[in-house]
C-alpha cells in the first residue's frame, strides 16, 4: 500500500455519515492524516491538545485551526495542566488520551484517529530492544485500541514519515513540528538519529518493518487463542479479576505472563505492564501472595485474585463527581465537599453493615472506592453499604479480558 492511501479496512469500518474525531497536534504526521481523510471524503471533527508546557504550543494549535477554517471543519483546542505529580511525559500522554476520549464522548463521536506512522513503530521496536522487551514490547503499536469507551485508530502505521511530508509539500500544506522532536535528550530521538548507522550495518527500516509484521502476526494468534479460553476461566468480581487457578497453572509461562499483565494493567488502570523481572518472581510461584504494579495477587485453592492494593490508593482523593483511580465513578447526591477515597480501616470502622456479608476479601474491601464528607463516611458500596450511592466501573480497555469485562 502506498503512503498516500488510507487502509481500505479502516475506511470501510467507518459508519456511513458518521463523524470521525481526529487528534491533530499540528505536526506533519497528523496534518497529513487530516488531509488524507478529507481527500477520502471522511466527515471529521478535529481536536488539538495544548499541554501548556511550551510557548510554541499555541502557534501549533493555530496552524491546525487555520487549516480547519479553510476546509470548513470544526476544531476544538483542549487544555491540559500538569499538577506537578508523577512522570511528566507519562502524565501528559495519559492526560491527552483522557481529554481526547472525554471530548469524543461529549461530541458523540465513536472513534478518534491518530497519526502514528511506520517510523514511530520502528522507533518503538528499537527502544524495546534497549529494555530487553518480549513479544508485546517488540511487536509495535496496535492499529486500534480502546480508551475510556472510545475506539482509537492508527490508520497511518503503514506510512513513512518522509512520504507524509512529501504529500503535504505536494499539496502546499504547512505544518509545525514540536521542537522536542529534534531534542537528542530523548531516547526516541537518539534512536531516530541512529537509523542511518543501522542501515550501514545492513539493518534497514524495511527489514525492521518485516520483523514487526511477523511479530504482530504471532501476537495476534496467541491473543486470539487466549481470548477464546478466557470466557470460561476468568471472572470479574467487583473490579477484581479472578482466574481459575488450575487452568492458569496449566498454561505456558508466556500465556500466564500475558494474562497477568493484562489483569494488572486493568486493575491498576495502567497503560504499561510491570517490569519483567518482578513478573518473573510472581510467575515462579503463582500461589505466593505478592504485590505488583499497585495490585495484590492472592490465591486460595480454586482461584487467583488480582485486586487493587490499599497502599497504591490510600492517598488518592477526588471530588465525588470525578473518576477515582482511573476507573470508578459514583452517582448520588454530590456536594462541593463530597469525595471518593479508598475505604481503608478508618472507613471500615464507620461502615454500618458487616462487610463480610459481601463475600469479598478484606484487602479488596479496604482498597475499594467509598464516598466521604470530611472525616465522615457516606457510603461504601463494595463493603455492602451503598446508602443511596451507586458505583460504576468505567474502564474496559483490556486485551484478552474484554469478553469477561463486557458481561
Ligand atoms: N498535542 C496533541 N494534540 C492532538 N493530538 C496529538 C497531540 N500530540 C499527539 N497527538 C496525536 O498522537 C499522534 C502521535 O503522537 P506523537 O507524540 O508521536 O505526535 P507528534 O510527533 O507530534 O506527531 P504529529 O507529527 O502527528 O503531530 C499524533 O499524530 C496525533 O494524532
Amino acid at each position: 500500500m502506498t503512503a498516500s492511501a488510507l487502509p481500505e479496512d479502516f475506511l470501510t469500518s467507518l459508519k456511513p455519515d458518521s463523524v470521525l474525531g481526529v487528534a491533530v497536534s499540528g505536526g506533519g504526521d497528523s496534518m497529513a492524516l487530516l488531509h488524507m481523510l478529507l481527500q477520502a471524503g471522511v466527515l471529521v471533527r478535529v481536536a488539538t491538545v495544548n499541554h501548556n508546557l511550551r510557548d510554541e504550543a499555541q502557534a501549533e494549535a493555530q496552524v491546525v485551526s487555520a487549516f480547519c477554517v479553510t476546509h470548513g471543519v470544526s476544531h476544538d483546542v483542549l487544555h491540559w495542566h500538569w499538577d506537578g505529580t508523577g512522570n511528566l511525559q507519562d502524565q501528559a500522554r495519559r492526560g491527552r488520551y483522557r481529554l481526547l476520549s472525554d471530548w469524543a464522548a461529549e461530541a458523540g463521536l465513536d472513534c478518534v484517529a491518530l497519526g502514528h506512522t511506520a517510523d514511530d513503530n520502528i522507533e518503538t521496536f528499537l527502544m524495546g530492544l534497549s529494555r530487553g522487551a518480549g513479544l508485546d514490547g517488540l511487536s509495535g503499536m496496535q492499529a486500534s485500541f480502546s480508551r475510556g469507551g472510545i475506539a482509537f485508530h492508527r490508520p497511518l502505521l503503514h506510512a513513512r514519515r518522509s512520504e507524509l511530508r512529501d504529500i503535504l509539500q505536494g499539496a502546499g500544506i504547512t505544518w509545525r513540528d514540536d521542537p522536542s522532536n529534534d531534542d537528542p535528550g530523548y531516547q526516541r530521538i537518539q534512536v531516530r538519529q541512529s537509523m542511518s548507522a543501522l542501515e550501514t550495518a545492513g539493518i534497514s527500516a524495511e527489514q525492521i518493518l518485516m520483523s514487526l509484521s511477523n511479530l504482530q502476526a504471532t501476537r495476534r494468534d496467541l491473543n486470539a487463542e487466549l481470548a477464546a479460553e478466557v470466557e470460561d476461566h476468568v471472572r470479574l468480581d467487583r473490579g477484581d479479576l479472578c482466574f481459575d487457578l488450575h487452568w492458569l497453572e496449566a498454561k505456558s509461562a508466556e500465556s500466564q505472563r500475558r494474562l497477568l499483565n493484562s489483569a494488572l494493567q486493568f486493575v491498576a488502570g495502567q497503560d504499561y505492564p510491570p517490569r519483567g523481572v518482578k513478573m518473573m518472581r510472581v510467575l515462579a510461584d503463582l500461589r505466593q501472595k505478592s504485590v505488583l504494579h499497585g495490585c495484590l495477587i492472592t490465591s486460595d485453592d480454586a482461584e487467583l485474585r488480582v485486586g487493587r492494593e490499599l497502599n497504591a490508593v490510600a492517598e488518592l482523593r477526588v471530588p465525588s463527581t470525578e473518576v477515582w483511580d482511573q476507573r470508578w465513578s459514583v452517582a448520588g447526591t454530590h456536594s462541593k465537599t463530597t469525595e471518593i477515597r479508598a475505604l481503608g480501616e478508618a472507613g471500615l470502622s464507620q461502615c454500618a453493615v458487616n462487610w463480610r456479608d459481601t463475600g469479598l476479601p478484606h484487602a479488596s474491601v479496604l482498597a475499594s472506592p467509598s464516598v466521604w464528607e470530611g472525616d465522615r463516611l457516606l457510603a461504601a458500596p463494595l463493603a455492602g453499604w451503598a446508602n443511596n450511592w451507586s458505583l460504576t466501573l468505567r474502564q474496559h480497555d483490556c486485551e484478552y479480558l474484554e469478553f469477561v469485562l463486557s458481561h
